[in-house]
């Protein structure tokens, strides 16, 4: 294995010392990180390093629907986003209900290398609703699933959910909830508000969202479980998590990059590349949630990366699938909204994009600190980078990213799993490919 020297880092954004990482992991920080022979040398000067980003919230659509994404696709997507491990979210085709079909992802993602694929296990058979999956099963199985979800459907029944509740305690599971009551939602196309009265289309109220966060707050206090929530899009689920947060209950939040930054004055154009589940909502509801990033009321920050093929998004608005691409933006999306604008710092950043999402996943290895010893799964970025986004440029096998066009800060330079690089000067390096001449090829990036 590749020994590397990063010379000039800067851990979490702090002050500038060498990393070498060897063995896997950590070696030696400062002046014990020596050259000696046959040691690859990246220059890190000026830029930041972080542990690896671990997404509690990835769509890598095998089995069933690889015109759209393949775990081999998704994950070098990953890799070049800056992430180490990623949860793939359980509405596959068949869905994973069944520890045969979470081991065969896991298999996938590990014969694939490019990071870890922890399967999302669905929490009722086939998504439907009404009978709980074989939790237990896909717990014990190879896969090692903790988190489970019907993601893409809310568990909306109260009893399904609160059974699951006091399921998944067993093994230290937690239940993460696509928050969307149904019958509240039935036909929506977009935000319920000023727009899409203007526009005619069906709204999906904030209500339906707030509704069931406040129910499974109180359901998870009942029975003392750990619930997590998906995709938190207005400023009500804000307040909702933080009261229950004061109130002792065990509750995790998420965000997306696009509900950090973007708004549903976007749909006036009718361009489906902005219709997704939860709907972009309103400024208001984008300042309370960047605010309850930045104040601890939200957790993490999960991609929820939707791929989808282009006869799914290049047609009507009505017609068209919910969901936008985010792998390969995600960090650039937070730099640009909560670091750049000082509402963060990169070890915040570390927090909600790495440790945070590892314990929340009970991900071993991941969202550790950078120490000696400590497994090196690092994301070396240029914060001073600037690029235009062109999907068709990125590894996703879907083109449907919502930044199309859009100059984003902040560059991923080199990924590392484990002590290999999946990823140097920004791209993706194949295993058993010659590092020198993969950075060779491409150039250093200083
Ligand atoms: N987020 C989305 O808009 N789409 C998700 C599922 C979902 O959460 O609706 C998808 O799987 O495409």
């Amino acid at each position: 294995m590749t020994t590397y020297l990063l010379t000039g880092a800067r851990p979490l954004g702090g002050d500038p010392t060498d990393v070498l990482v060897a063995d896997g992991v950590v070696a030696a920080l400062g002046a014990e990180a020596s050259r000696g022979s046959g040691v690859h040398v990246v220059d890190a000067d000026g830029l930041v390093l972080l542990p690896g980003l671990v997404d509690l919230h990835t769509h890598l659509r095998e089995p069933g629907r690889e015109d759209a994404e393949t775990v081999e696709s998704g994950t070098r997507a990953a890799a070049l986003g800056g992430f180490t491990a990623v949860h793939a979210m359980a509405n596959t085709s068949p869905a994973q209900d069944t520890a045969g079909v979470v081991e065969q992802v896991w298999r996938l993602g590990r014969d694939a290398g490019w990071c870890d694929v922890h399967p999302v296990g669905a929490v009722t058979v086939g998504l439907a609703g009404e009978q709980l999956a074989e939790l237990s099963a896909m717990a014990r199985s190879a896969a090692a699933v903790r988190m489970f979800s019907d993601d893409g459907r809310c568990v909306h029944d109260p009893v399904v959910m609160r059974r699951a509740l006091e399921y998944v305690k067993a093994f230290d599971g937690v239940v993460a909830q696509h928050a969307q009551e149904p019958r509240l939602t039935e036909g929506a196309q977009m935000h319920e508000g000023v727009v899409s009265a203007e526009l005619g289309l069906t709204g999906w109220p904030a209500v339906a969202e707030e509704a069931i966060v406040a129910r499974d707050v109180l359901l998870a206090e009942h029975v003392g479980s750990r619930l997590h929530v998906l995709h938190l899009s207005t400023a009500g689920s804000v307040e909702i998590v933080r009261w229950a947060k004061a109130r002792g209950i065990d509750v995790t939040a998420e965000v997306t990059p696009h509900h950090l930054m973007l708004t549903d004055d976007l749909v006036r154009g009718y361009d489906p590349r902005f219709k997704v589940n939860p709907p972009l909502r309103t400024a208001d509801d984008v300042e309370a949630v960047r605010q309850g990033l930045a104040d601890g009321t939200i957790d993490t920050v999960g991609t929820d990366h939707a791929p989808h093929p282009r006869e799914d998004k290049d047609c009507e608005w009505g017609a068209a699938a919910f969901g936008m691409t985010g792998l390969e933006t995600a960090l650039s999306v937070v730099q640009a909204v909560m670091v750049d604008t000082g509402r963060l710092t990169w070890s915040d950043v570390a927090r909600v994009m790495s440790s945070a999402p590892a314990r929340i996943g009970r991900v071993p290895g991941h969202g550790r600190p950078i120490a000696v010893g400590e497994p090196a799964n690092l994301t070396l970025v240029d914060p001073a980078a600037r690029r235009v986004v062109v999907p068709e440029e990125q590894a996703t096998a879907s083109v449907n990213s919502p930044f199309a066009g859009r100059e984003l800060p902040g560059r991923v330079v080199a990924t590392f799993l484990r002590g290999r690089a999946t990823v140097l000067d920004g791209t993706l390096v194949e295993a058993g490919a010659s590092v020198e001449r993969a950075s060779g090829r491409h150039g250093a990036h200083a």
